[in-house]
């Protein structure tokens, strides 16, 4: 099976074309792949289908992107993934131009590609509420952000002293499907921001995350702020009606992979 490994700051991929939906991607198979000492190593999975064969693809766009977690589970969106699943279709010819949309789980994603950056429009994200979580001892407050997939943003003095390694605990009756946490510092002139995803764990960057972020540090309104995760800088634009998350998206390999 070929494979085309990628990354956004630092959140990689794995992507394995499947473009007429003929691979059994099992959970056990994702996480096999995803694994770092004996698979290639990833937070997540894309695997590009031509919209026509996939099960859960938006009307329109020609290409769907099937977005895994490290872990085997489904994720309504991939910020991060969505800019690298854009790279690798160009690179690949798979569609040409500046500007493009493909189809996700949540929903129609519009791409516009400028040199070494891709940006993608997503939903407007909502703040839903507040909520808690507890990382280790540390009790800490926060606001409910869906861009599509949950997100609970907590304000702390310093994001770099956080203990990110065990999976946050919070409030299942809030978060029926899991949350992914961020923690961050910092003002609406540069956020720093670092997270632990659902499925994941902790990454180096997550954009769906760097976009609730934003809407948190903005109080609801629009406007644009630079989030700095520690595998790089992504530029959060929030606007009435959509939200674009802006950054580099590299391709680093191509292979074949035997598991
Ligand atoms: N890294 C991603 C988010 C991936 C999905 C997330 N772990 C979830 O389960 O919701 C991003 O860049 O947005």
């Amino acid at each position: 099976m070929r494979f085309t490994k990628g990354h956004g700051t630092g959140n990689d991929f794995v992507i394995l074309p499947d473009l007429d939906g003929a691979l059994d991607l099992t959970p056990e198979r994702v996480a096999a792949l995803c694994d770092r000492r004996r698979g290639i190593g990833a937070d997540g999975v894309l695997r590009v289908v031509r919209s026509a064969a996939a099960t859960d693809a938006p009307e329109g766009p020609e290409f769907f992107m099937d977005y895994r977690n490290s872990d085997g589970s489904l994720a309504e969106m991939c910020g991060n993934g969505a800019r690298v699943f854009v790279r690798y279709l160009l690179e690949q010819g798979l569609a040409g131009g500046s500007k493009l949309e493909f189809g996700s789980r949540a929903g129609v994603i519009t791409a516009v590609a400028d040199g070494d950056e891709i940006a993608v429009a997503m939903r407007r994200p909502a703040i839903v509420g507040q909520s808690s979580a507890m990382l280790g001892a540390l009790q800490l407050a926060g606001q409910a952000v869906d861009i599509g997939n949950p997100h609970l943003v907590c304000r702390v003095p310093d994001v770099d002293i956080v203990d990110l390694r065990d999976a946050p605990r919070f409030d299942a009756a809030f978060f029926p499907a899991g949350v992914n946490v961020e923690v961050i510092s910092g003002d609406a002139s540069l956020t720093r921001m670092r997270v632990y995803e659902r499925g994941s764990g902790e990454t180096l960057s997550c954009g769906t995350g760097a976009c609730a972020v934003a809407a948190v540090v903005l109080g609801g309104a629009d406007g644009t702020v630079p989030v700095e995760v520690p595998g790089g800088r992504l530029t959060i634009t929030i606007e009435p009606d959509r939200c674009w998350l802006a950054g580099p998206a590299v391709l680093v390999a191509h292979g074949d992979v035997l598991i």
